[in-house]
């Protein structure tokens, strides 16, 4: 078990607008009156870090980028590297969602590769992994999951700040939820995956589960073993149901 603090971190995706930062706001008028039981951040589009950035300065309100470029700089139209979403103001940095792996053909390569570039810039990389439907009732989850760690994590990750997310994808914006058993038998498995990689430094890094993570949920799920903490998404982009995840911890 690890005995990091819980990270609760919020992927709002291709959703918001300059206004919506009324949300982050609100969420910070709440923690900074209750301090939070864990570590919390908000992972925005490119567009809104910087103005995020402002928005929740001084605050213990983290923020993340959800992707950038394995490489530096170059001749990358409509790319970001993981230098410009630190210097925007973010620390985090989602890798490897399954909405990238399947919409953009992201490969564990790419995704090892846009975590070298993460560290190299400061950041900490949160790695996605997760089984489709069709691999879940094949009764391959495991072993998809933990290929995904094992090809995902570069090996300069052992003694460095990072999470690793394990979303289901027929979890995801869907409602539905693996039993507390199943998320408890992959987050074992991938704890082993990332020992197995990264040997002793794959020991400590949080596992966090995400999936239709909401208020309502969230306790029992935080409560389940390994489960480090929670990658949420339609329910991190209202501050008050963010607020009843966090309140969950
Ligand atoms: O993809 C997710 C977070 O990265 C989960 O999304 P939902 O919480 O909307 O299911």
């Amino acid at each position: 078990m690890t005995e990091s603090l819980k990270l609760i971190a919020g992927n709002w995706k291709m959703n918001g607008v300059g206004e919506s930062l009324e949300e982050a706001a609100a969420l910070r008028v709440a923690l900074d009156a209750e301090a939070a039981n864990c570590r919390v951040a908000l992972c925005p589009p490119a567009t809104l870090i910087d103005r995020m950035a402002q928005t929740l300065g001084g605050s213990a309100i983290e923020i993340g980028g959800q992707d950038c470029h394995g490489a530096a700089s170059g001749a990358y139209t409509g790319s970001v590297s993981a230098e410009m979403v630190a210097d925007a103001g973010a620390n985090l940095v989602i890798l490897g969602h399954s909405e990238r792996r399947a919409g953009f053909g992201e490969t564990d390569a790419n995704v090892a590769a846009k975590a070298e570039a993460a560290l190299a810039a400061g950041l900490e990389p949160i790695i996605c992994v997760g089984e489709t439907l069709a691999q879940r009732e094949a009764g391959e989850a495991v072993s998809v999951v933990s290929q995904q760690v094992m090809g995902s994590l570069p090996v300069s990750l052992a003694d460095k700040p990072f999470a690793v997310a394990y979303e289901p994808v027929w979890a995801i914006g869907t409602g539905l939820t693996p039993t507390l058993e199943q998320i408890e038998e992959v987050h074992a498995a991938v704890r082993a995956a990332m020992i197995a990689r990264l040997g002793a430094g794959g020991a400590k890094p949080v596992i966090l589960y995400g999936g239709s993570v909401k208020p309502s949920n969230a306790k029992e799920i935080l409560a389940v073993p390994e489960v480090g903490g929670a990658l949420v998404g339609g329910a991190s982009l209202k501050a008050e149901d963010f607020l009843g995840i966090i309140r969950a911890v």
